[in-house]
């Protein structure tokens, strides 16, 4: 017998493996509402023009393909730390430690694999219920030991506002928070102004850390100060912070693995010992980063007629979204669906949280061809003005 004979078949990703019964549907119908991934109106991944700028330069630039520092590009560290946190003093005294990431995932990683090895306390860390599938995997794979806190009610269709409180105040003083920045995952539903103070007075007074993913940034309401201001509210308070930053949806680069991972500090020396120690955790997972992707942000974020592009970019795809949210709430109260879908247009960011259930989301897939994780959520950027009624009407036909 081989060696590997005990190796078990591991089950599909809930969010991944939903795109690959995708593809295996040979359905004409079929449409794709699984993966977060931005499409256009004729349902094609969209490349932003102002990418599409920046990727011009950089053949013309002929460019070589050396290593790059396992930090990363600096000019991409630099403006991506920049757009998170603002103009504020941490990043005008250097107190921004930065290491370019594997997208989104690879900066949670890093930064879990950071906590794992220099985190002074506890090292048990409270996610969202529900949260992005992968949040749990990644922490576990660290070494942390995985809690939640509430933070959706599916009566209410709404934040469970008192209960994520009370939670937080109830984990052991100095665990370490799971926020998502904006457009949270898979519900949709963020903390008002008032109730990001709220959460932050709760975490500040049992000396929680929080660690912020902002995977949305721009993409959720179409502003990128807007998107970050529970983030830029914890650091103008002083309050320690993690963040991991994913260029994956917000510049449609979902395939080049760009992100970020930053920690505040108390002073650039500290930066510099931080710095130092999460090379040393990147060099030993992949020694240093890819190219591409990061000289793609960099010249966008630092080329100030892409900069402005990239903007209107963003409203493109908030605004598409938006329009999606309606037109299919629009075509459910036309089909004489008595359910309130409201929460479908108050949510925000890529994913609706319909509230259907694993039995009526398995429907949707095997007789209408309509694929959704099994949470009962949908990728809004998935509809558009061709498949809106069809996916209304299964929806309405499945929820009658
Ligand atoms: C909240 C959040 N954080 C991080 C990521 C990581 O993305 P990355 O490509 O590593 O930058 C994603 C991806 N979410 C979508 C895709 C996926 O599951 O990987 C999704 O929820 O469909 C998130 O939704």
């Amino acid at each position: 017998s081989s060696i590997w004979t005990n190796v078990p078949q591991g089950p599909p990703d809930p969010i991944l493996g939903i795109s690959e019964a995708f593809k295996r549907d040979t359905n004409p119908r079929k449409v794709n509402l699984g993966v977060g991934a931005y499409r256009d109106d004729d349902g094609k991944p969209w490349i932003l023009p102002s990418v599409k700028k920046a990727k011009e330069i950089l053949i013309n630039a002929n460019l070589d393909h050396e290593y790059l520092p396992t930090e990363g590009l600096n000019t991409f560290r630099q403006a991506a730390a920049l757009l998170a946190y603002g103009n504020c003093p941490e990043v005008a005294e250097g107190r921004i430690a930065a290491l370019q990431a594997l997208s989104g995932t690879g900066a949670l990683r890093i930064g879990c694999a950071f906590i794992s090895r220099f985190y002074p306390h506890n090292k048990i860390i409270y996610v969202p219920k529900p949260t992005w599938g992968n949040h749990k995997n990644i922490a576990r794979d660290a070494g942390l030991e995985v809690r939640e806190y509430s933070y959706y009610c599916p009566t209410k269709k709404g934040l469970d506002f008192e209960r994520l409180l009370s939670e937080i105040d109830e984990a052991p003083r100095n665990s370490i928070i799971l926020l998502h920045a904006c457009a949270h995952n898979p519900t949709g539903q963020d903390p008002s102004h008032e109730q990001w103070a709220q959460i932050h007075e709760v975490i500040t007074r049992k000396q929680h850390l929080a660690f912020f993913d902002t995977a949305y940034q721009g993409f959720a309401s179409g502003s990128t100060d807007e998107d970050a201001y529970g983030l830029r509210y914890f650091v103008k308070e002083k309050s320690p912070v993690l963040l991991a930053q994913s260029f994956a949806k917000n510049f449609g680069l979902y395939g080049e693995r760009i992100g970020l991972f930053t920690a505040v500090t108390d002073s650039s020396a500290e930066t510099d010992r931080v710095v130092s120690q999460l090379k040393i955790l990147g060099r030993a997972m992949y020694s240093n980063p890819p190219l591409y992707g990061a000289r793609i942000v960099s010249t966008v974020l630092n080329t100030p007629e892409l900069y402005r592009q990239w903007q209107q970019d963003l409203v493109t795809m908030s605004g598409r979204i938006k329009a999606m949210r309606s037109a299919l709430v629009e075509k459910l109260k036309e089909k004489g669906s008595p359910h309130d879908w409201s929460h479908i247009t108050n949510q925000i960011g890529m994913f609706a949280f319909t509230g259907l259930n694993a039995e009526q989301s398995q429907t949707l897939m095997t007789r209408n061809h309509v694929y959704l994780t099994l949470d009962g959520r949908i990728s809004i950027a998935g509809l558009n003005t061709k498949n809106v009624e069809y996916v209304a009407d299964a929806i309405e036909t499945v929820t009658r």
